[in-house]
């Protein structure tokens, strides 16, 4: 996360007094990630997280995403629960905008996944698949086609000073998954930004997941495409195989993949590596003045995306059959 919006520090005392974790100790922003504001509070009690919901976030979506934690917890999945105040209430408010306390998750986020990591990886995910069939909620992904060509749009012909060309390559490809995304994959609750630096570990073992901030109901090999992507390139931006089977093998060892998803494979890979870049994109060229945030290279996923234009069927991923 990132820090858009400072809170005063009698605001912060006041907000965190409702919720019975103890007195305040320390609020400090962090600096990671791209999205909302995060600060980690340690009071008397211990640490906490105290997330404040920024623009990309609908605050409509707000009740799914820590329903959602809150039914994964107790299906036995670690991932930050939210607090409750003194009025039993999840969702707060603070400096103007939508706000929560999450519980702080040990364990270290890895730069530079492993196989290994890779396949505990696999494994987690489908855990969360299955932890996530009986939610009631449903949300739709915003950004999945139907969202593209607005961030399309929304880029225009600025995408060309980011690399030349890019603006008609990108409208190319949207128009591409828009005539043949696959529409009939099993689905259930999915992570859809489950990035290393959403993942801890202790030691080679997995230890939680966090930020569901964009997690909806959507096709569950989508999920495992977005981690293919993001987990098993290497630097070079070459596709790294090892980990790929590590991955597939880890995911397959919980939830084997039926046939359909198989073949699906490689154009979900293609449109995940598109919607991280068209996000990349937006953000790249729309820094807010003043913020506490890094924006991530839109061109490592136009990378991959070119990689993934080029595989004909999913052993290419590393799949056995
Ligand atoms: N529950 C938690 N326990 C421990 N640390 C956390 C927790 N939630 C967030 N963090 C820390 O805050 C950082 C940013 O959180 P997060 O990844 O959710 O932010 P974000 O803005 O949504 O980022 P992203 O760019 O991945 O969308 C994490 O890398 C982690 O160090
Ligand atoms: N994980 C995303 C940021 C959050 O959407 C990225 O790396 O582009």
């Amino acid at each position: 996360m990132a820090v858009y919006t400072e809170v005063p520090d009698d605001e912060m005392a006041a907000f965190v007094a409702r919720y019975g974790i103890g007195d305040l100790l320390s609020a400090k922003g962090i600096a990671e990630g791209v999205e909302n504001s995060n600060y980690l509070l340690r009071t008397t009690r211990g640490a906490y997280i105290l997330t404040l919901y920024e623009k990309r976030v609908n605050p409509d979506d707000l009740p799914f995403f820590l329903g959602l934690m809150q039914h994964l917890a107790a299906r036995g999945l670690i991932c930050p629960q939210p607090v409750k105040d003194s009025r039993g209430e999840m969702l707060g408010r603070l400096a103007g905008r939508p706000a929560a306390i999450v519980t702080f998750l040990d364990g270290l986020s890895v730069r530079r996944p492993t196989a290994a990591h890779c396949q505990e990886l696999g494994k987690g995910l489908a855990q969360l698949h299955a932890a996530g069939a009986d939610f009631a909620m449903e949300r739709v992904n915003a950004l999945s086609v139907p969202g593209w060509r607005p961030l399309v749009e929304q880029a225009g012909a600025d995408a060309d000073k980011v690399s030349p060309g890019l603006a008609r390559r990108i409208a190319a490809e949207v128009a591409v998954h828009e005539a043949s995304w696959p529409q009939a994959l099993p689905r259930g609750v999915i992570h859809a930004d489950l990035f290393p630096n959403n993942v801890f570990f202790i030691g080679d073992r997995l230890s939680g997941l966090i930020d569901f901030y964009f997690a909806c109901t959507d096709a569950f090999a989508y999920d495992l495409a977005i981690c293919l992507n993001s987990w098993c390139f290497e630097a070079d931006s070459s596709f790294n195989l090892t980990k790929g089977q590590a991955l597939l093998a880890g995911y397959e060892s919980v939830r084997p993949l039926e046939a359909a998803e198989v073949e699906a494979l490689p154009q979900l890979c293609r449109g995940s590596a598109l919607r991280f870049l068209l996000t990349r994109l937006v953000d790249w060229l729309n820094v807010p003045p003043g913020a506490l945030v890094k924006p991530h290279d839109p061109l490592e996923y136009d990378r991959k995306l070119v990689f993934h234009q080029r595989v004909a069927d999913a052993r290419e991923y590393g799949l056995k059959r």
